[in-house]
């Protein structure tokens, strides 16, 4: 039986109710896992408030802003993880982020800085995070990240967010290598295309959903419930034999030729 009553999870990347993250952390929740929110806050403290009141219903007992880019804030988060609850087990890292303007048109435009942005904040901050939750997770633990079929597949305008995921999902395999003797695994699922903030970003996103709703075995996309419930998997001891890999919960549509 899935069962994560007990163990602590730290969720990052809720921006909204469409959020991924948020789809996870309800099935975490929904599991028994006891939460902990990051959010990235803004000097207006908007999307505090906002996420604060989305994720209330989930009891989380830890809230804390952890920007990827703010070394000193990531370090005082984790310092205040560590204070709270001596341990963790489960680490979401749920976060990307690419300039608009390298999501569409040609990819040999892409400029150094909007390059360096897309794989600081979406793949770097992976190895960021992992490093610095690894301590923390002293009796084992699971870090699942979120990819997408662009990392391994040119995808129209989705560009330096495919160099940025191909990133990940290598940097994966190495903390995977890397934590194992920890008994640490570390996981991606390959979520197929959702509606969100980030993605609307994506130039043509809805052309992308519409031809995986055509295209992919299963004639649908998928929710962020159902990448949950895979998250959810991939943090529990039903998938202990599993670390290094890349999971596809995208209604089977990369297995697909036409
Ligand atoms: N939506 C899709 O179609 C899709 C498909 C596959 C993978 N993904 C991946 O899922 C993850 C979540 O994206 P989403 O689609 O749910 O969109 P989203 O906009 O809801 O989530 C992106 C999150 O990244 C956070 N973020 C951005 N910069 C940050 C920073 N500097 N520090 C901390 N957090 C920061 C945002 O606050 C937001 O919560 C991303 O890695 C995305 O690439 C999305």
């Amino acid at each position: 039986m899935l069962d994560l009553t007990g163990k602590k999870a730290i969720v990052t990347g809720i921006a909204n109710n469409r959020s991924i993250a948020w789809g996870i952390a309800q099935q975490l929740h929904k599991a028994g896992a006891n939460l902990g929110i990051t959010y990235l806050p803004d000097e207006k403290g908007k999307m505090e408030k906002k996420v604060a009141e989305l994720v209330e219903p989930l009891n989380p007992s830890l809230f804390l802003p952890c920007d990827v880019q703010n070394d000193e804030q990531v370090k005082s988060t984790f310092e205040e993880i560590q204070q709270k609850w001596g341990k963790l087990d489960i680490l979401i890292h749920c976060l990307a982020f690419a300039s608009k303007d390298d999501l569409t048109g040609d990819f040999s435009n892409t400029s150094r800085s909007g390059f360096n942005l897309a794989m600081e904040v979406s793949t770097y901050s992976l190895v960021q995070l992992a490093g610095i939750a690894k301590p923390l997770m002293t009796e084992g633990g699971s870090i699942v990240t979120l990819s997408y079929l662009g990392g391994v597949r040119a995808i129209p305008n989705y560009n330096v967010m495919g160099v940025a995921k191909a990133g990940l999902e290598a940097c994966v395999r190495y903390l995977a290598a890397e934590m194992g003797s920890a008994n640490i695994r570390v996981n991606a699922i390959s979520a197929g295309p959702i509606r969100t903030l980030a993605s609307s970003a994506v130039g043509g996103i809805l052309d992308m959903i519409h031809h995986v709703e055509k295209v992919a075995p299963l004639k649908r996309t998928v929710t962020q419930l159902e990448v949950g419930n895979a998250a959810a998997f991939l943090c529990s001891d039903l998938s202990s034999g599993i670390t290094g890999q890349v999971l596809y919960v995208d209604a089977g549509y990369e297995i697909m030729g036409m």
